[in-house]
């Protein structure tokens, strides 16, 4: 039985669920629950703190894990990212009073509060800069009104939380997140169900970002219609009723979808039409 560990609480838990759900598994039904299993696909899934389970995945307890890159970085443990999922997208960065420090050079002697002491501590070292740590769990942004350091490092995604807290980003981003699926470093990469689980999910990324496209349209237009519709492989052309027509069937980006279809119609293709992919394998 494959045995996976899955964010219990916080920005990763809700759309990780989610996205096992849609790749067929069965998910816990209340959040008190710490272990489900799905017997149909011989899988357990955990439900941990995300901030522990490149740990856990790391001691070869359980086989595979779901978490953020930085947690992962964070953490040390001896893991790696195998799949990046699109969600809980993030970035790391360092943010300060205006006035106080324009970049990471200027941190040296500074106190720099964050819940990411192994992300920050490494980065410090990297650029040389000789700063004081202090771990706090949360709602770091309110850390320098109340005095505890003159700098953050912290997560921002709209940016909201620093802005309410009158602070700004200094200097590049440390580094960019996102949910990941992790494994144990050294870990067998070819065994049938680990791949077989990392299909459906590839399977549910897909699903997401492509919508199918069909239209019909003239024989002496195919070639410029096929081109604005490549698909993956290439695209299904299948001969209409009608002489001197043919249906066309393409996985287009979803993102694109109205564009290309802007830019059929304009080459005179017709009965042009989107669906949902609801699941594939490639
Ligand atoms: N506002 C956010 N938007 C997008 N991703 C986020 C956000 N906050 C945290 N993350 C990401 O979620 C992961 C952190 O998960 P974790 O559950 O520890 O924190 P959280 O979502 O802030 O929840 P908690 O309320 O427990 O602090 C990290 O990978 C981080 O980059
Ligand atoms: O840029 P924003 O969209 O504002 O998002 C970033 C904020 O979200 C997270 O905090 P969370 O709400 O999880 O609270 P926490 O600080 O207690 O983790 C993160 O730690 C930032 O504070
Ligand atoms: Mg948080």
């Amino acid at each position: 039985m494959l045995r996976i560990a899955v964010p219990n609480k916080g920005s990763l838990s809700g759309p990780a669920a989610e996205m096992l759900h849609e790749a067929g598994y069965r998910q816990r039904r209340e959040s008190k629950e710490l272990r489900i299993v799905d017997p149909a696909n011989e899988v357990e899934f955990f439900y941990l703190r995300p901030r522990d389970i490149a740990i856990y995945v790391s001691s070869g307890r359980l086989d595979i894990g779901i978490t953020g890159r930085d947690l992962l970085i964070d953490s040390g443990a001896k893991a790696e990212e195998i799949l990046p999922l699109g969600f809980a997208r993030s970035t790391f960065h360092y943010a300060t009073k205006p006035g106080t420090a324009g970049g990471v050079a200027d941190l040296n002697g500074m106190t720099v509060a964050t819940s990411y002491e192994g992300i920050v501590a490494g980065h410090l070292a990297d650029h040389g800069i000789d700063a004081s740590v202090v771990h706090l769990d949360g709602a770091v942004e309110t850390a320098i009104e109340l005095g505890v350091a003159e700098v953050i490092a912290d997560v921002v995604e709209t940016g909201t939380s620093l802005r309410n807290a009158g602070l700004t980003v200094i200097g590049e981003p440390i580094m960019k997140s996102e949910a990941v699926v992790v494994r144990r470093v050294g870990a067998d990469g070819e065994e049938p169900k680990v791949q077989q689980f990392l299909r459906r999910l590839q399977g549910v990324l897909v699903a997401r970002t492509y919508v199918m496209m069909d239209y019909d349209c003239r024989v002496d237009q195919l070639e410029k219609a096929v081109a604005l519709t490549p698909g993956l492989e290439s695209p299904t052309v299948s001969p209409l009723h009608n002489e001197g027509w043919v249906a066309v069937r393409a996985m287009v980006p979803a993102k694109d979808a109205q564009r290309i279809m802007d830019d059929l119609y304009d080459i005179g293709a017709r009965a042009i039409l989107t669906t949902a992919i609801h699941a594939c394998r490639l």
